[in-house]
């Protein structure tokens, strides 16, 4: 997979070794929590998990395919649909 092309589309990400990264700053703690669940639908839809640090209203996301052991397709869909929920949160 050509990751760093696959990054292009996805500007918040930053790619970390076998991993792709980007913070979400909400707005206010309240809203950094109804992103976390938005998101936690999603990855249970596809099965897929990122790793979540939450710290007061800044979240640190990570993905990777840990069965893959590295990057696959799935994660970057689910990084694109974290980047909509950021969005209709104002994040
Ligand atoms: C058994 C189950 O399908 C696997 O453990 C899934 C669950 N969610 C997952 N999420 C992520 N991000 N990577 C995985 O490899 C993964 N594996």
């Amino acid at each position: 997979m050509d990751v760093e092309s696959r990054l292009k589309d996805l500007p918040a990400w930053r790619r970390e070794g076998e991993e792709i990264r980007r913070t979400v700053e909400a707005p206010d703690f309240p809203t950094a929590i109804r992103i976390v669940d938005a998101i936690a639908v999603k990855a249970e839809e596809l099965n897929h998990h990122p790793d979540i640090d939450i710290r007061w209203r800044t979240l640190h996301l990570a993905l990777t395919t840990h069965d893959q052991g590295g990057l696959t397709e799935l994660d970057f869909t689910l990084a694109a649909l974290i980047d909509a929920i950021a969005a209709e949160h104002d994040a």
